[in-house]
């Protein structure tokens, strides 16, 4: 398979590393100093680059019938407009806040523990992120997703990085020098706390699940997330 990697710093690269091993071949590493030459010749595309960039990254592969997945955070005020031109484009699209199979299990259980403690007025919840000092948006994607898991089952409307009031949703993102991703979420009553937690040992699990949806999108059509490549229902 020939991939197109836009964006080639610590994603790119890993990224860059699994792919080979698996076989494939990169056509195109774009960053900021590059255009988008040898895109032509890709099967797919890889987008993990900078928020600024991933719109026009991601829809200039719909233009040129070109599969994206994109695990670019950052963006997502703008994720219709891309699902909107992928269907207008006949395309194929697979974002994900995070590759790993770890958080994509990670997503089920928080889902299926705020399912537990919809009704369970005593606890309240609030979440932590903990990433590296480079990152550029807070709070992660991932920690977005986990707050869109538990709004979708209980009564939290909302998620603030400021004083959290009943129906919000508090994150803490903490910045800690070269730590690749962990997140935890806390229900918290007077007398105890549940907390689960994942963490990540390295970029390696996102690198790799990245290569598996792109392996995964190529010759379908349509919108789609993590749960479709993992068969996760
Ligand atoms: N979904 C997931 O599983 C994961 C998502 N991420 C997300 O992936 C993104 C990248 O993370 P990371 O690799 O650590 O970041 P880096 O800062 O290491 O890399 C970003 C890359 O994007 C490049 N870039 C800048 N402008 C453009 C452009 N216009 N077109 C294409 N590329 C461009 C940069 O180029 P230059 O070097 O020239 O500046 C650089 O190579 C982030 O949004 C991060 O949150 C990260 C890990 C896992
Ligand atoms: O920027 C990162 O590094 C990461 N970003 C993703 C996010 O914003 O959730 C995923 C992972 O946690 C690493």
């Amino acid at each position: 398979m020939k991939i197109a990697l836009l964006g080639y710093g610590r994603m790119g690269k890993e990224i860059e590393k699994i792919a080979l091993e698996r076989g494939h071949e990169i056509v195109l590493r774009k960053t900021e100093e590059n255009d988008y030459s040898g895109l032509e010749y890709a099967d797919v595309a890889i987008d993990f680059s900078i928020p600024t960039a991933a719109t026009e990254n991601i829809s200039t592969c719909f233009n040129h019938n070109i599969p994206v997945v994109s695990g670019t955070t950052g963006w997502l005020e703008h994720y219709n407009d891309m699902t909107d031109l992928c269907q207008e484009k006949n395309g194929a699209f697979l974002y994900g806040s995070n590759f790993s199979v770890g958080v994509n299990l990670f997503f089920e259980l928080n889902s299926y523990l705020a399912k537990l403690m919809a009704n369970i007025k005593e606890y309240n919840v609030s979440m932590e992120e903990i990433h590296h000092t480079q990152k550029l948006d807070a709070p992660s994607g991932t920690a977005i997703t986990l707050a869109q898991g538990i709004i979708a089952e209980t009564d939290y409307k909302q998620w603030t990085m400021d004083n959290a009031n009943d129906n919000e949703i508090y994150i803490d993102a903490k910045r800690i020098e070269d730590v690749p991703g962990t997140h935890s979420v806390f229900y918290k009553s007077a007398v105890d706390e549940i907390e689960i937690k994942h963490t990540a040992f390295s970029r390696q699990g996102f690198a790799l699940g990245a290569v598996i949806a792109a392996e995964w999108i190529l010759g379908k059509k349509g919108i789609f997330t993590m749960k479709d490549v993992l068969n996760l229902g």
